[in-house]
Order: structure tokens, then sequence, then C-alpha cells
């Protein structure tokens, strides 16, 4: 076996591995990236995560034909993927090798090449990045069906599909069943939670549905899907909806009930690294697995499962390698996130039923998306905006947004609250018109 000597050993090419292995490259750092296929490599987000979908569901917004957004899609994708290699391929103390790593021991993996020879990399310092895979729930008839699908084969397939249903109703369901009720599929959500957004709050969660359903889209919860009946045009799903039994037929069933830890095949047994109940890597708040020189970055540790998550593992990283070593995930307050159903609904902070759980003081504050001119000209008036203050010391405690341009209004809000603005400064600040940031100078 082939042997190479490095100084740092990343597996996996998500987020956090690409950004360090980058860093490293600039330093001159002798570094192994190790990705187990050439289709991944920049890892889930720019080939199967948040690039394809939100590329999707952007031509989704502007009425393109699913086959063209597929299309252009692809192109998307494949030219990132060129580019992330080069991000990495271009520092020559960096070497990307394509094959699966599988621990021999707590220094050292084997990667099987692409022709079949294998090659033990031996390292002082080891950065797990393996990321997620989605998580099959056990139904009777899913392994039988040919009309199952995930988040990363549905975007596979040629033919939109006339009855698309999907099981789950979390982030992936969510932003899928938006785009392809837009591209013209007859969408049904069955989740088996027994409220819809269990987590937000009621009045959001309601507008949310409302706008979804305006879309001809039906929602479900309690659904318990029993089984799923391959026929020969079309599937049956069985499902029990608070024990009233439904018969109901599909052309395509995304699944789509949560993703599970990646590290199958890594034999972390050798290494001596722990895995926790639910198969991901623990890891302290510098991110070191049990074992000190070992590192589990992005999704693995088991943290939010969110791009930003695993750049910011990266920068924790970076700080105790290069820095004063003061950077943890501790420090981590007010994480927004964003789905993307049509229009975006974001969130940071607290809502308001939490505010109420901790018999906190506060102050709701909300307006109508429609009242900013900007949704007009987008021709996006669906939704609401939700602020939730602290009644004495003017603080903001929380935001929800429901509108368009969510995704990029959230990231103010955070801002502001991390910096102490007060609601009156971020609703009394000189916004441009027309945009949506002056939706702010809206809130009394
Ligand atoms: C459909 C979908 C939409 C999403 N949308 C968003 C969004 O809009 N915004 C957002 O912030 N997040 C989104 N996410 C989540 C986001 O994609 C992930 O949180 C992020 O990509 C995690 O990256 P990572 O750094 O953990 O590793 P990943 O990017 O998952 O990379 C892990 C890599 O490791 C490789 N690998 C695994 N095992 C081995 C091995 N033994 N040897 C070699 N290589 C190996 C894999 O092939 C993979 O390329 C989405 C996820 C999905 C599935
Ligand atoms: N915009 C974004 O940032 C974005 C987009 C997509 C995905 N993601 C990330 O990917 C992760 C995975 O997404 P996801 O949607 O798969 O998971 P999720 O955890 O968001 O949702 C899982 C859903 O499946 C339901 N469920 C579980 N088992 C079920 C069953 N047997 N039958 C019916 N419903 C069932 C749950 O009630 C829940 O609604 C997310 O948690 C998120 O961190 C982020």
């Amino acid at each position: 076996m082939k042997q190479i000597n490095t100084a740092i050993l990343i597996i996996g090419f998500g987020k956090a591995g690409k950004t360090l292995a980058a860093y490293l490259g600039k330093k001159g750092i002798r570094t192994v990236l190790v990705e187990q296929s050439e289709k991944m490599y920049g890892g889930t987000c720019i080939n199967i995560g948040c690039i394809p979908t939100k590329a999707m569901v952007l031509q989704a917004e502007r009425h393109q034909p699913y086959a063209e957004a597929l299309a252009r899609k692809g192109e998307l994708t494949s030219s990132l993927r060129h580019k992330n290699y080069q991000s990495v391929d271009q520092y020559a103390s960096v070497d990307v090798i394509t094959g699966k790593a599988t621990f021999l021991h707590e220094h050292a993996v084997r990667v099987v090449l692409p022709d079949g020879s294998d090659v033990e990399i031996t390292a002082e310092r080891i950065f797990i990045n393996t990321g997620t895979v989605p998580l099959l729930p056990d139904l009777p008839g899913r392994e039988q069906s040919s009309r199952v699908y995930t988040s990363t084969t549905l975007l596979e397939q040629p033919v939109l599909p006339e009855r698309l249903v999907i099981i789950g109703g979390g982030f992936i369901s969510l932003e899928f069943a938006s785009m392809y009720a837009q591209f013209g599929s007859q969408v049904t959500i069955l989740d088996i939670a027994p409220v819809f957004l269990p987590r937000e709050d009621e009045d959001m969660a309601a507008e949310v549905r409302s706008v979804l359903t305006g879309k001809g889209i039906e929602i479900v919860n309690s659904a318990h899907v029993q089984r799923i009946v391959p026929g020969e045009t079309t599937d049956r799903i069985q499902v029990s909806i608070q024990g009233t039994p439904r018969t109901m037929e599909a052309d395509a069933i995304l699944i789509a009930t949560g993703r599970k830890a990646y590290t199958e095949g890594l034999n972390l047994e050798a290494a001596g690294v722990v895995t926790d109940a639910r198969g991901f890597i623990p890891v302290n708040r510098l991110l070191q697995t049990n074992v000190a020189h070992i590192w589990a970055l992005g999704d693995i540790n088991g943290g939010p499962q969110f791009t930003y998550i695993s750049l910011d593992d990266f920068r924790i990283v970076r700080d105790q390698l290069f820095g004063p070593r003061q950077r943890h995930t501790e420090d981590r307050q007010h994480v927004a996130f964003c789905v993307f159903v049509s229009p975006p609904y974001a969130h940071v902070g607290l809502r308001e039923k939490e505010a109420a759980q901790q018999n906190l003081a506060y102050r709701v504050v909300k307006i109508p998306a429609r009242v900013v001119p900007r949704t007009a000209l987008l021709q996006q008036p669906e939704g609401m905006l939700k602020l939730l203050v602290d009644p004495e010391t003017d603080q903001i405690l929380g935001c929800t947004l429901f509108c368009a341009e969510a995704q990029e209004l959230i990231n103010t809000v955070r801002i502001a609250m991390k910096a102490g603005m007060t609601f009156g400064q971020l609703t009394n600040e000189i916004y441009t018109h027309p945009s949506m940031t002056e939706a702010f100078n809206y809130f009394d």
C-alpha cells in the first residue's frame, strides 16, 4: 500500500473541510483532503443541498418550466463543483484524494482509489467533515417502490410528477412542497407531528400554512404512513390520520424525515472516536472529539445542520490553530435560519411562546408584508413580520419574518440584536427605498 504522511488530514469535502483545506493551502501547510465521490467535490451544499434547491425555488418563482429549471440547476452545480475543486487543488501543499476513508488507527486512514489501488495516509491532526445522509423510516413497501425518492434523487428526475406526496413536514419538505407546487405538481405533505411547524408561534405557522394551502398544497398532520403499495402506473400510500385510514395515489414520494450522521465505513472504532446515541460524533466547545487530535466539523458533530454553522466550525478551528484560541461553539447566540418557501420564512432569537414560557415581559409588534412597497414590486405581497421587544429596555428579543427577502432581512436583525441596538434604533434608521429593509420603518 502506498504511504502518505501529512500534517493535516481532512475527511470530507464539506463547507468546513474545504474552507480549512484552502486556508491551510494558503499557508503552505501539508494537507490531504479525502472525498469519496468526484460528484461531491464541494460537499452537500453545492451539489445536492442548499444551492440546487434554491436554484429550483427561484426558477419555480419565475414560472420557468421544470425541465429548463433542472438544466440550469445542473449547469450551476457542475460549474460550482469545478470551482470548489480548484479552490483547494490550486495549492501546492494540498492534495485532493478521491476515495472513501476508513480509519486504521487514531493517526491513519486507508483510502481505496478509483483505480482500485489503495493508499495509507498518516496525519498528525485529523478533521472529520463527513456530513449527513437521509434518514429513511422503515416503511413496508418503501424498498420495493420505484417511486420513492430523497431530496437528492427527486431532483434528478427529468419529469415533473403530477402527484407528489412528501413524508415529513420539516425544512426539506416545505421547500420541496412550495417549489413543486409552483412548477405544477399536486402536492400533499404527510407529517407525523400533530401540529404544523410545531416549534414556531401559532400565528406565524398559520400564515405559512395559509400561503402554502393557497398554492394548492394539502398539509396533513398526525399522519402515520402505514405502507407504500407499488403499482403499475402509480403507488398507493396507506396512511392513518388520527386513527382514520386513508389511501392516496402518488407518482412520486419524497421522504424528508430528517438526516442521520454519515459515519458508515469510517471505522471510527479503530481510532477510538465515540459516537452518541443518534450516531453523531460528540465534540467539546472547540470541536475536538474524545480523541484530542481528531476534530469533527459540520453536520457530523450533531450541531445545527446548516452550511453557515459548518463554516463557523472552520472559524473555531482556524482560531485554535492560528489565533488566540478564544472562539468556541458557546459564542453562537441568536443563530438565524431561513426556510426557502415562497416567500421565505426566517427566524432569530426568542419566539413569543418561548418568552411566555420563560415568564419574560415582552411586547409583540407585527406588520403584514403587503405594507412594504417593495413587496408590490416583487409581486410577493404575502406574509407577516413579527418582532418581540423588551418593553422596559426596548431591546429586540426575537424576530420572525415571513416575507420576500426574509433570508436577507433576518441577518440585519441578527446584527442589530448582537450589537445591542434597540427596537427604536432599528425602526428609525434611514434605509434605501424601495427596499425590503425599510420594512423596519413600518413598525411602531
Ligand atoms: C436538500 C437540502 C437543502 C439544504 N438547504 C440548506 C440551506 O438552504 N441553507 C443551509 O444553511 N443549509 C442547508 N442544508 C444543510 C446543509 O447542506 C448542510 O448543513 C451542510 O452542507 C453540511 O456540510 P458539512 O460541512 O457537514 O459536510 P457535507 O457538505 O455534507 O460534506 C460531507 C462530505 O463528506 C464526504 N464523505 C462522507 N464520508 C466520507 C468518507 N468516509 N471518506 C471520504 N469522504 C466522505 C461526502 O461525500 C460529502 O461530500 C440543506 C441540506 C439539504 C439536504
Ligand atoms: N433552508 C435551510 O436552511 C435548510 C433546508 C433544507 C434542509 N436543511 C437542513 O437539513 C435538515 C434535514 O431536513 P429535513 O426536512 O429532512 O428534517 P427536519 O428535521 O427539518 O424535519 C423532519 C420532519 O419529518 C417528520 N417525520 C419524522 N418521521 C416521520 C415519519 N415517519 N412520517 C412522517 N413524518 C415524519 C418530522 O415531524 C419533521 O416534520 C434540517 O434540519 C435542516 O437543518 C436546511
